[in-house]
């Protein structure tokens, strides 16, 4: 039973990105929007449960300070505008903690310092520590020293690695919108709101997460997405609500509570309607039963609101928000640091020109927009990638140089169980003298082949074939009439940019970037590659 059903006091992350702690256009802090989380936090604190706050805002904070108007392109000047930043956020956060009595402390972090175990170790000590002598932790990015290749790249994931970390029982996304819907709910009066999502992989191909975000976060919807599948694996409940209405936390715990305990009083038992909802069909995405199978709600036609039978203790109003509910088997707490930190979380396919540069030395490691022609799987930015080139199968390979990796739903997958690839969720990894053949273990690749945990000093090759009709998002990326391509594994980097992003830009120049995303913190998509297989 995940902890999120039982938690008594709970250990809860609550993330406020830029756009909930300084206003849009005048960046001027808002001010009732942060005391209502203090009241908020208090509140919960007075109810035993123990509160880790990850607060964005520090380049917003600085931008104001400065009197800058918009959030610059080059990075070491958002840099030293959240250097400026992040002394005034913190001491706001405090004055306003003060008013109530409440101690809080400041941790900044990188990527870098969670790669590295023992620093990692210390982290969640001093977060323990501080949670129990009864102190609010506030979190953010240490944005003045995360170059590139070590950023978080936005404060979704850092707060979903965050609740892995001490463990947390709840993370609440408090953003500009009250929950994840099917489009952009105020451009679109047919977005339909969804409640619970039991699988993000199966919510992706039902929401568009391109049109939210604001001009000063770097996040959005997608980054959401992200974090939540994160925290997930973990075994954390993550929920997406108003940072209007910090106070609904507390309601949507108690209605998580008091729907669990229902839904445990019989089979059946209901999940209350999304009351209070701007939605009159609300949603719930469940993880499909095989690669390509839906669940009932998605194969129905017609309205999709939840069958409910009355039940005896009705549960009190749902408060308007989506919650992500946690895996029932989270992994391990090494494995979690593993996969976060150093784990490919996907793949960026480059042309044989890109590849031909990247293996040279004096290439520096860094991949232009230009030589990306597609993208496999979903990654955020600071996260590692595989760099892969394609070609037609029935090209000329070693047989024991190819490994075959599942990267679409609709393809079947298989995990090895002795490697440390072997993670669910993540690709297959199987010998492929005959692309056919069952997998074994990866003992059987020759020892230059052998896969070890760090992408940097041993990537994997690896060869994809679609067995199947790729996923929508890949569509795009690789033509699929009559042509079997292949993917093959030739190094891995660190992206600087989500999946979503280098999507976005990808066969472009470099100083597309901020006009395609309207920021751009590298002219680089990937850093830090090491070509293992050359040209
Ligand atoms: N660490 C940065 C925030 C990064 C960011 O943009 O986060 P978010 O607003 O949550 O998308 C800051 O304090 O300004």
């Amino acid at each position: 039973m995940a902890r999120a059903r039982t938690c008594m006091p709970c250990t809860i992350v609550i993330k406020l990105g830029t756009s909930s702690i300084v206003h849009e256009t005048t960046h001027q802090p808002l001010l009732s929007t942060l005391s209502a989380v203090v009241e908020t936090v208090l509140k919960l604190r007075s109810l035993g449960h123990k509160v880790v706050l990850v607060s964005s805002g520090a380049i917003g904070v600085g931008l104001k300070r400065m009197e800058i108007p918009s959030r610059p392109k080059v990075l070491s000047k958002s840099q030293a505008l959240a250097a400026i930043g992040q002394g005034r956020l913190i001491a706001l956060w405090d004055s306003l903690f003060s008013h109530l009595g409440q101690p809080i402390a400041q941790i900044l972090l990188t990527r870098g310092d969670i790669s590295d175990r023992t620093r990692y170790l210390n982290a969640v000590n001093t977060l323990t520590e501080l949670l129990s002598m009864g102190v609010v932790p506030i979190v953010n990015e240490n944005d003045t020293i995360s170059v590139s290749e070590i950023k978080f790249g936005d404060n979704d994931t850092l707060s979903a690695i965050t609740s892995g970390m001490i463990h947390a029982d709840y993370l609440f996304l408090l953003t500009d919108v009250d929950g994840l819907y099917t489009a952009n709910p105020r451009k679109d009066p047919n977005a339909q709101a969804i409640e619970v999502v039991d699988s993000v992989q199966a919510i992706r191909s039902q929401v568009s997460t391109k049109t939210l975000g604001s001009h000063l976060g770097t996040g959005g919807m997608e980054s959401k997405l992200i974090a939540a599948e994160i925290a997930a694996e973990v075994g954390v409940a993550t929920a997406i609500c108003s940072s209007k209405h910090p106070e609904r936390i507390l309601d949507i715990i108690n209605y998580d509570k008091a729907t669990r305990v229902a839904s445990h009083s019989g089979p059946g038992t209901p999940r209350e309607p999304g009351s209070g909802r701007s939605s009159p069909t609300p949603l719930r995405v469940s993880t499909p039963s095989g690669p390509s199978s839906t669940t009932s709600e998605e194969t129905t036609p017609g309205p999709r609101t939840l069958s409910l039978p009355s039940i005896p203790t009705p549960p009190p109003e749902r408060p308007p928000h989506t919650l992500f509910t946690p895996s029932a088997t989270p992994m391990r707490d090494l494995k979690s640091w593993t996969s976060h930190t150093l784990w490919p979380a996907g793949s960026v396919v480059i042309d044989a020109g890109a590849h031909t540069v990247l293996s040279r030395r004096e290439s520096g490691g860094r991949l232009l927009p230009a030589g990306v022609v597609g993208v496999i799987g979903t990654f955020a930015s600071g996260q590692a990638v595989r760099i892969v080139i394609r070609r037609r199968t029935g090209m000329t390979q070693e047989p024991e140089q190819i490994t075959t990796i599942s990267t679409s739903s609709t393809i079947k997958r298989t995990y090895a169980t002795d490697s440390p690839m072997s993670e669910p969720g993540t690709p297959a990894i199987q010998p492929a003298a005959s692309l056919t053949s069952s997998i074994s273990t990866i003992e059987h690749l020759p020892r230059a082949m052998s896969i070890d945990s760090n992408p940097v000093s041993n990537p994997s090759p690896l060869v994809t074939t679609w067995e199947d009709e790729p996923r929508a998002d890949d569509r795009d990326d690789f033509p699929t009439s009559g042509a079997d391509w292949e993917i093959f594994e030739v190094g891995r980097g660190l992206a600087n940019y989500n999946s979503a992003q280098i999507k976005r830009v990808k066969g472009t120049k470099s100083s597309n970037i901020p006009h395609v995303l309207g920021y751009a913190d590298s002219e680089y998509v990937v850093e830090n590659v090491t070509i293992r297989i050359p040209p």
